[in-house]
């Protein structure tokens, strides 16, 4: 049996790609409960969390869990408090390149336990107040890491990537698939 620990639409949109059959059963954790670390480690740690919550009642399933947050000059950006933080978090990103760092868990049964993180470098076009506020009607930054959702109206806020766009959206699926047919 496949699962997936996240309520994210976006994580079981893409699991999809890969993995036909799964459930989904977001884990519940308390974040503000784990010492906040390295963008790298944050990251690692969150979906750990995630993905033990869930190995513990399912130790013979094959567990997916993932964390996303974005990093700008070492300052971890999760999801904003509300529009103000948003257009804080916008304003912070315009014309600058920060990372986008997605922490992967997978649990393979039988506590066999695969991890990694893959970093997205993003780059922001310079955003003036009309495209921000703009953006910001559109309320899509709620529930995303760093205030956008890169695979919506985000698109436009966008120059240029290095990376993974799916790692960005919050699964990257080319490395996810490698792990579960043991390519790595
Ligand atoms: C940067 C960025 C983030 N995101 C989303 C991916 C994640 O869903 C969210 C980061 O929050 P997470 O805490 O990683 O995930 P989640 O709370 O949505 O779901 P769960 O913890 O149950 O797995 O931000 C986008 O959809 N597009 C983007 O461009």
């Amino acid at each position: 049996m496949f699962i997936l620990a996240s309520q994210s639409p976006r994580r079981q949109e893409l699991l999809q790609r890969i993995v036909p059959a799964f459930e989904v059963k977001p884990a519940k954790i308390d974040e503000r409960a784990l010492p906040v670390l390295p963008p790298k480690e944050y990251v690692q740690q969150l979906a750990t969390a995630k993905g033990e919550a869930l190995a513990k009642d399912y130790p013979d399933a094959t567990i997916i869990a993932a964390d996303t947050m974005v990093s700008f000059h070492d300052e971890l950006l999760g999801k904003p408090k509300d529009e103000a933080d948003a257009r804080r978090m916008l304003q912070e990103l315009s014309g600058q390149t920060h990372q986008v760092y997605t922490g992967l868990y997978v649990h393979l049964g039988n506590q066999v336990v695969k991890t990694a993180v893959v970093q997205t470098d993003v780059l922001f076009w310079d955003l003036d107040e009309a495209m921000l506020e703009t953006y910001l009607e559109t309320d899509e930054y709620a529930d995303k890491a760093g205030a956008y959702g890169i695979q919506g109206d985000g698109a436009l806020l966008v120059k240029e990537i290095h990376g993974d766009f799916y790692n960005v959206m919050g699964l990257p699926i080319s490395t996810l698939y490698r792990m579960l047919t043991n390519e790595i």
